[in-house]
């Protein structure tokens, strides 16, 4: 392969699950899409993928994240899965380079592996770190490792710049719930910002009009780069054609079924349910939430993953099919573009908060663990596109509070009001990632210095 052909190669790595994998995703066709050559690693024992070679015009590789099935603590596979990958990685980019006739040039981690710049820096490359949560939740663990925000939080209600106030059962729930099993995850969240200031670039999948305040008070610690929403551009500027396959599914999506039973119901009249691909809930909270949807008196399609159908109350599925429909996994993007779909009631993982954000559903907020109190307070009460279901002493959210929400965001005044919020910020969503919005210009300038870096490199490599 001659000089001429050669092209700037990127390769993106994105943490194995779901939530993750999504984004960084979307972002691999994006650079692709700007003239990059892209290679995305995945880890293939953790995460039980379709095999795929390509996404579009992105290469796919896959390698062990050095998990070998049985049981595992968080702290231990965190520990294996880094020394796998700081073993394995560097051979694997070298050979990468050979094999496609593309030197890479660049490594895009996921910010949870923030460890990965010394692989970069130690093969002479860039260093990129993609954050999937939200900045103001980014913006908190910051905080942390500043030492700014001490932990557990000596009084309430906290506050962080550029974030309102927030109560205990508003901020991100490793900061407040000290529970030992999750100090591993404290310590991974909090070690996103270990080379913050090092790494050569730093991307959040957030938009600026969207977080304003926080994103510009992180910018003046150091450059940040917004470039979100990562969505299929299908869903809102059309600039990829064809780009509507959305991540790598963990879970076979029950395609027709949903969107056949969708297209069967009046505009604005389903509540679509789903609590992510992570998210256990117990069974007597399964079975408040099956009564609460019931007694709604909405049509309802749940996301109820295999592992979690045995929490649902007895024949319920069966019982309420002519109102309801279950599904394992659902294509959770063409579900929420449906003119069926009313609301969306969820436990506000970041990538369901943008997907509701960027295609105008309001929501109905469920919040369960790590960022999601905080993404929740945001859909409340920032952006004001929703209600948050409220737990009594028990923890527990009653069929009773659910009915009252949902009806709430289904009919009614503060309904309409959440509706034309959720249409305003679908809006702005769209502006930020079309052709020269704030999230598109981010994304041309990444690859236009990325690819004038490697042609001078290249320059230099001839000529010395
Ligand atoms: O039936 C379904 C349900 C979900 N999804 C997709 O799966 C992704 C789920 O992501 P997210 O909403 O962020 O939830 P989690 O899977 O729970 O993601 C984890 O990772 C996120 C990003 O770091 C965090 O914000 C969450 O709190 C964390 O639980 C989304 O893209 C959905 O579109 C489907 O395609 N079908």
């Amino acid at each position: 392969m001659d000089k001429q052909e050669k092209t700037c190669h990127v390769v993106v790595i994105p943490y194995p699950v779901q939530g993750h994998m999504n984004p960084m995703i979307q972002f691999s066709k994006l650079l692709a899409a700007k003239g990059l050559h892209v290679t995305l690693v995945i880890f293939s024992s953790k995460t039980l993928l379709t095999h795929h070679d390509s996404l579009g015009s992105v290469k796919v590789v896959a390698i062990s994240d050095g998990y070998d099935r049985g049981s595992i603590s968080i702290g231990d596979y965190l520990q294996q899965f880094q020394a796998t990958v700081t073993q394995k990685l560097p051979r694997l980019v070298v050979e990468l380079g050979i094999s496609s006739g593309h030197p890479v040039s660049c490594l895009v981690y996921d910010s949870f592996m923030a460890w990965v710049l010394e692989i970069a820096r130690k093969l002479g490359l860039t260093g990129a770190s993609f954050f999937t949560q939200s900045c103001a939740v980014n913006s908190v663990y910051y905080q942390i490792h500043e030492g700014q925000l001490k932990i557990p939080p000596e009084k309430f209600p906290v506050s962080v710049p550029g974030l309102p106030a927030l109560d205990a059962d508003e901020l991100p729930s490793f900061v407040h719930s000290m529970e030992p099993e999750y100090s591993p995850i404290l310590t991974l969240v909090v070690n996103q910002f270990i080379n913050f200031k090092e790494a050569d670039w730093i991307f959040v999948n957030t938009f600026n009009s969207l977080e304003e305040e926080v994103v510009n008070w992180l910018e003046n610690q150091r450059s940040i780069k917004p470039i979100g929403p990562m969505i299929p551009s299908v869903y809102l500027d059309r600039q990829l054609e064809d780009d509507r396959e959305y991540g790598l599914s963990l879970f076979k999506p029950a395609l027709d079924g949903c969107m056949e039973w969708l297209d069967s119901k009046a505009p604005g009249s389903v509540v679509y349910v789903s609590f992510g691909s992570l998210a256990a809930l117990g069974e007597d909270q399964m079975a408040e939430i099956a009564w609460g949807l019931r007694r709604s008196g909405c049509y309802f399609m749940w996301v109820v993953r295999e592992s979690e159908e045995k929490k649902l109350p007895c024949n319920f599925a069966e019982d309420s099919s002519e109102k309801g429909l279950i599904v394992n996994w659902s294509p959770q993007l063409q579900v929420l573009a449906h003119k069926s779909v009313g609301c969306f009631m969820t436990h506000c993982g970041w990538n369901s908060t943008l997907e509701a954000l960027s295609l105008g559903v309001p929501m109905v907020a469920m919040p369960q663990w790590t960022d999601q109190p905080t993404n929740a307070k945001y859909i409340a009460d920032v952006w004001r596109v929703g209600v948050r279901l409220q737990a009594n002493e028990k923890g527990i959210v009653t069929r009773e509070e659910l009915e009252k929400c949902t009806r709430e965001v289904m009919g009614g005044e503060r309904g309409d009001e959440m509706r034309r919020n959720s249409e305003k910020w679908k809006k702005l969503a769209m502006a930020a990632v079309g052709d020269g919005g704030s999230s598109d210009k981010n994304i041309t300038e990444f690859a236009a210095k990325l690819a004038s870096k490697f042609e001078g490199d290249q320059v230099n490599h001839v000529s010395s």
